[in-house]
């Protein structure tokens, strides 16, 4: 497969662990993410082993800052040569825009950028609690609408939410979807889910999905039986 849509969640708190399971899985079948917790613990080293072993590698620290700042940040992780990165799009167009502008030089190496609109944690009392009157799924929207006028390549999004902003937003702009479960998988504490068939067939570009496959005895298995589901 060219372009695996499973990028798997490595949230391991030692490496040890994080290798043992990569050696079980192959860069045709899948992409990693790595977050904040293992890029915390073992930093860029971590990542580039991961590109070394042929992985796509999605960066994914949020980034949120100043929009010098921010450029900087994702240029350092187009340096390390990730697949993907990504930032808050509540940082403004300003900051997405020089972003955008940073990964200019990288050409067609450049990791895609994508943003955070509206975690899934967050309730409509949480944006009132930010002076946000906007419902969560009006403000998703909005800051969608405002990363494609900065120019990046798509957005983080609940599967929930991927039909209209696919539909609103076209189909090169990216969404990209934790939260899926294939049938039968513990929900963990995901709340609202969706089977990878049921992400792909809404408009979902890539799933984000952690310990079904991490947690699994056979990895290499339920992968392959993610990927032959949506094929
Ligand atoms: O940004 C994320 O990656 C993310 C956003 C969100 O709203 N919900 C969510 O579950 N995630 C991440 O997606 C991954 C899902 O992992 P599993 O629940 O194990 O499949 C974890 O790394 C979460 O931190």
């Amino acid at each position: 497969m060219n372009d695996p849509k499973v990028v798997v969640a490595l949230d391991f708190d030692n490496q040890a662990d994080a290798f043992a399971f990569v050696d079980k899985i192959q860069p045709s079948d899948c992409r990693l993410k790595v977050g904040k917790e293992m890029f915390t613990y073992f930093g860029p080293d971590f990542v580039k082993a991961l590109v070394d072993r042929g992985f796509d590698v999605f960066l994914d620290l949020k980034f949120h800052d100043i929009p010098n700042t921010v450029a900087k940040a994702v240029t350092a992780a187009a340096e390390l040569g990730v697949w993907m990165v990504n930032v808050h799009a509540s940082g403004g167009l300003a900051m997405m825009q020089k972003a955008k502008e940073a990964l200019a030089p990288y050409g067609d190496k450049a990791p895609l950028l994508i943003a955070v609109t509206v975690l899934t944690s967050m309730s409509e009392d949480d944006l009132i609690g930010l002076g946000i009157t906007k419902s969560p799924g009006e403000q998703v929207q909005h800051l969608a609408n405002l990363t494609k006028r900065a120019g990046l390549d798509g957005v983080v999004c609940s599967a929930q939410e991927a039909e209209t902003l696919k539909n609103n937003l076209g189909k090169d702009f990216k969404l990209i979807t934790p939260g899926i479960r294939p049938l039968g998988a513990s929900v963990d504490d995901q709340k609202r889910i969706m089977t990878p068939e049921q992400a792909i067939d809404v408009g979902v570009d890539y799933l984000v999905i952690g310990r079904p496959i991490t947690q699994a005895a056979e990895p290499q298995k339920v992968l392959q039986d993610i990927n032959l589901s949506i094929k």
